[in-house]
């Protein structure tokens, strides 16, 4: 003999009740709208990151710097500074010019190579050059002051726009430069 079907609950909604309607919007939901809001803002930041790189690209086209180094740092604390005097929100004023950083290092690479030389470098300078001219940019270690830039060589550390560092007698500034006899420069290659 089988065995008797097991008796099933139905319950019966009212008219108009939760049942009837649409599906209450859940966590998914919020994050999934959350993220498509995440999605169109960064496709609003790429975009203008890219126009900016087009401006920087004329930039270079019309050779206005005279083929000197494309690197400057007085113009690069100008707009830190500037940026950083408007900035708001929850976003840390340091992910600001960690962001800004990169770009002025990739920016500085389109106007021609550049290297940076580390003088005796140890870990925390070789990471404070990366985070200073960007990941990309090329760095090579020297063990003698003199011998390191090769080229022209303009300055590779800048004032951080606060608090101020103290100044070395290279004429370099920066917190890489606790000791006289060590620095960073950046020269073009
Ligand atoms: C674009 C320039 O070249 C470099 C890149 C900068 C930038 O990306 O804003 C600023 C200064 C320079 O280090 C410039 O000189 O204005």
């Amino acid at each position: 003999m089988s065995a008797a079907p097991k008796p099933q609950t139905v319950t019966a909604s009212p008219p108009g009740s939760a049942t009837d309607s649409p599906p209450a919007a859940g966590p998914a939901d919020a994050l999934g709208a959350l993220r498509a809001e995440i999605d169109r803002l960064d496709d609003a930041l790429h975009d203008l990151l890219m126009r900016r790189a087009a401006v920087v690209a004329d930039l270079a086209a019309s050779r206005v710097k005279g083929g000197t180094s494309p690197l400057r740092p007085g113009r690069e604390a100008m707009i830190l500074r500037r940026l950083l005097g408007r900035h708001q929100g929850a976003l840390p004023g340091d992910a600001v010019v960690r962001l800004w950083r990169e770009i002025f290092g990739a920016s500085s690479a389109m106007q021609g190579g550049f290297t940076v030389a580390l003088h005796a470098p140890d870990a925390a300078q070789a990471r404070l050059a990366r985070d200073h001219f960007g990941g990309q940019s090329a760095r090579r270690g020297c063990r003698w002051w003199r011998g390191c830039p090769s080229g022209r060589t303009g300055r590779g550390r800048e004032p951080w726009p606060s608090p101020p560092a103290p100044r070395t007698r290279a004429g370099m500034t920066g917190p890489c430069c606790g000791s006289r006899r060590r620095g960073i420069a950046a020269a073009r290659s």
